[in-house]
């Protein structure tokens, strides 16, 4: 039997994964009582996350060695650009927000931060650390969504049933999968030394991935507070 070295994340990953299920926005959104006004927070900075991330899979492309990868990375763009984040379009319309608006979102610190890290790794080494970066990203919201899905009532919710029906389905499992497929290749044969750095971007991924959640759940943007001779003039 071939060790797959997605098997070897599942180890580090799995309790942070885990207690994503157990995170208040992620609870009520399965659960079906998230405040609508938390969603709207999170899904305006989830569209401007996803323009980022769609750089990445740019960059993937860019630094293919062969046409099948460059395919992957492009298949992969479009499946973001066109299936996930209308998904976003489509909520954004309920909220009577409209796509240049959608598009216009500040981003937030840790939205930033996020980007910021996975872009910066890309940029650094070779096409291993682009799907290494990206791999948290498409694989736990798969997990997640699979997960919400056999919740009961999750995926008939009326509002946040699109959303649990989008991240379980057959399409985004096979982004997620793709990427997977993708990362296993590319460890191969890698000695241990770079196998380990690859773990890390995993794991600092994955938490980042709670901060998400986390920056959700408190309405955050710039966590920053203005003071002057000690009076609050502007909390942030
Ligand atoms: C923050 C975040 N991470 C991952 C995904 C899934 N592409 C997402 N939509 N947003």
């Amino acid at each position: 039997m071939t060790n797959l070295f997605t098997d070897r994340l599942w180890n580090r990953i799995e309790p942070i994964w885990k207690s994503y299920l157990e995170h208040p926005f992620v609870k009520g959104l399965g659960e079906g009582w998230l405040e609508k006004d938390k969603f709207k927070h999170y899904m305006k900075q989830d569209y401007v996350y996803l323009i980022e991330y769609c750089r990445l899979f740019a960059l993937g492309s860019a630094k293919a060695q062969d046409l099948k990868t460059m395919t992957k990375f492009a298949k992969l763009l479009h499946g973001t650009l066109d299936m996930e984040m209308e998904l976003h379009r489509q909520y954004a319309a309920r909220f009577g927000i409209s796509h240049d608006e959608l598009e216009a979102t500040e981003a937030g610190a840790t939205t930033t931060a996020y980007t910021s890290y996975m872009l910066n790794i890309a940029q650094l080494g070779g096409i291993e650390n682009v799907v290494a970066s990206v791999l948290a990203c498409a694989w736990s919201y798969s997990f997640i969504g699979k997960e919400l899905a056999s919740w009961p009532g999750a995926i008939d919710h009326e509002f946040y049933g699109e959303w649990v029906k989008m991240y379980s389905s057959d399409e985004f499992t096979e982004l997620a999968e793709d990427c997977m497929n993708l990362i296993n290749e590319m460890a191969e044969g890698k000695p241990e030394r770079e196998l380990a750095k690859l773990e890390e971007i995993v794991v600092k991924t994955s938490y980042f991935e709670y901060m998400f959640w986390d920056m959700a759940e408190k309405q955050e943007e710039w966590p920053v507070k203005l003071y002057t001779q000690s009076r609050l003039i502007k909390p942030m």
